[in-house]
């Protein structure tokens, strides 16, 4: 159970506490789980829509938007910047779009709360746009680091002030001639190459981003949706080659949002692990470059199957049709890694109730979310009695045959992803789990806990 030669390091973080915490004690579930239900629209997607349509002439129709807090501030951001960004109902919105180099100054501070993407795509259009700006966030997206957004970005001429170490809040100021970028990502991060791209997007010429291993695709699918020239090009080393021709037009074009990979995740872990549970998931997004956890816990012998695959707005989706299963430990490839970097603490829940050793390889990006994951999900486990280690940029969990002591207090951390982990966990642990916050679960995914009711989770509300 080895992973091959192990990367970098990055720094960890400490943590800080909503003022309005959201506490909620778990206790195992009493029924198997059993229903059909949807997860909210993909948040990559999401914040995406909402910027090429403010970039493209003319009127965008989204339907399935994310309306978690990330994408909120994703679309004040936009407002803030002059699109018209309007919701006629519930998923359902409108964005008028100035087009390419037509943004204009904000007035204001744009507070991006606690999303990475938001900010971290936003530094390439604020580079990008001749004014000068200031973006902040919450405590835990000022510790996360901007320096792999600056670095690239300072190519198109662009200047960045910011606090020690790369931290928001930052300043920009941006160039309505900005230079275009040829760069190779230091770190497989589709929010770096996001970036880099949007930044092209107002540059004379061809913007080329190299990555080193293939990332999520949804910023080239969508530029390319809106009108722009994309070239992809795999590298014999497994990575990719992007290539965008600057100055494109880009026209309004409807989006149609499919459910999020990341959030099926916890609903799909849930019904794999509580006895007896079957439940169905539809219209999920089934990008390949998303999808990691699923062929994981296939191997670890879920009963997870996807029927009905189609595409809809341009992306792949299925249903999901999942029952409670035996699960074996697995070892995770680094190579894998940013096919599911958010599913890695759900995973190890899973992997903690499986029997056997889990190892997943290569997992040192898991230090600058929310919070940093590696260590948090080592204490979500090890405080509810399972046996972990982190060995370099491996995680190790010691599986416990379907006997989780739980009994913990867990602490999230401002992380949306380690609260619906926690929540899990405790749906299975042989005693109640305490979480000290759930309020960040709206930031990804706003209903969780009344939607796993649904399903009989039996969350105290
Ligand atoms: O581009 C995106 O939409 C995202 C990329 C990933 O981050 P990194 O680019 O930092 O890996 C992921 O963790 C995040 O939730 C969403
Ligand atoms: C890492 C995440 O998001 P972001 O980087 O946008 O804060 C996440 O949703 O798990």
């Amino acid at each position: 159970m080895t992973c091959g030669p192990s990367r970098r390091n990055e720094k960890g973080m400490t943590h800080a506490s909503s003022p309005s915490a959201r506490p909620l004690r778990v206790t195992r579930a009493q029924a198997p789980l059993s229903g059909s239900i949807r997860v909210p629209g993909d948040k990559s997607i999401s914040h995406r829509a909402l910027m090429f349509a403010s970039l493209a002439r003319g009127e965008t129709h989204i339907t399935g938007l994310l309306e978690g807090e990330d994408v909120l501030r994703t679309a004040a951001a936009m407002r803030a910047l002059g699109a018209d960004v309007t919701q006629n109902a519930p998923g359902d919105w409108r964005v008028s779009g100035l087009g390419i180099g037509k943004l204009r100054e904000p007035s204001d501070v744009l507070d991006m709360g606690n999303s990475g993407t938001a900010a971290r795509l936003l530094s390439g259009i604020l580079a990008s746009h001749g004014m000068v700006s200031v973006m902040t966030g919450d405590a835990s997206l000022r510790r996360r680091p901007m320096k792999r957004v600056m670095d690239p970005l300072a190519g198109t001429g662009a200047t960045f002030m910011a606090r020690e170490g790369g931290r928001l809040p930052m300043a920009i100021a941006g160039l309505a001639e900005p230079r275009p970028l040829d760069y190779r990502l230091p770190v497989a991060s589709a929010q770096v190459k996001s970036a880099v791209l949007l930044a092209g997007l107002n540059a004379q010429g061809q913007t080329r981003v190299e990555e080193p291993v293939a990332t999520r695709d949804h910023t080239e699918n969508m530029l390319r949706h809106f009108g722009a020239h994309v070239k992809v090009e795999e590298t014999p080393q497994g990575g990719r080659v992007i290539v965008l021709q600057g100055r494109p037009d880009l026209v309004a074009r409807d989006v149609v949002v499919p459910g999020d990979p990341s959030s099926a995740a916890f609903p799909i872990v849930a019904a794999l692990l509580v006895p007896g549970a079957d439940i169905v998931i539809s219209t999920v997004g089934l990008n390949p470059l998303r999808t990691g956890l699923f062929i994981t816990l296939q191997e670890m012998g879920a009963q997870l199957e996807v029927t009905n695959v189609r595409t809809e707005g341009g992306e792949l989706v299925g249903d999901l049709h999942v029952r409670a299963s035996s699960l074996k430990g697995v070892t995770v490839p680094a190579d894998r890694a940013p096919s599911m970097i958010d599913e890695y603490p759900i995973l190890a829940v899973a992997a903690a109730y499986a029997s056997g050793v889990s190892r997943f390889c290569g997992v040192e990006e898991l230090r600058v979310k929310e919070s940093d994951r590696l260590a948090a999900t080592v204490a979500l486990l090890e405080n509810n009695g399972v046996k972990t280690a982190v060995e370099g940029d491996d995680l190790v969990v010691y599986g416990t045959d379907n006997a989780i002591p739980g009994g913990g207090v867990v602490q999230t951390h401002m992380d949306h992803r380690l609260a619906m982990s926690a929540s899990v966990l405790g749906l299975v642990a042989q005693n109640p789990v305490e979480i000290d916050d759930t309020a960040f679960i709206d930031t990804s995914f706003p209903g969780y806990l009344q939607l796993m009711n649904s399903l009989g989770a039996g969350f105290a509300l």
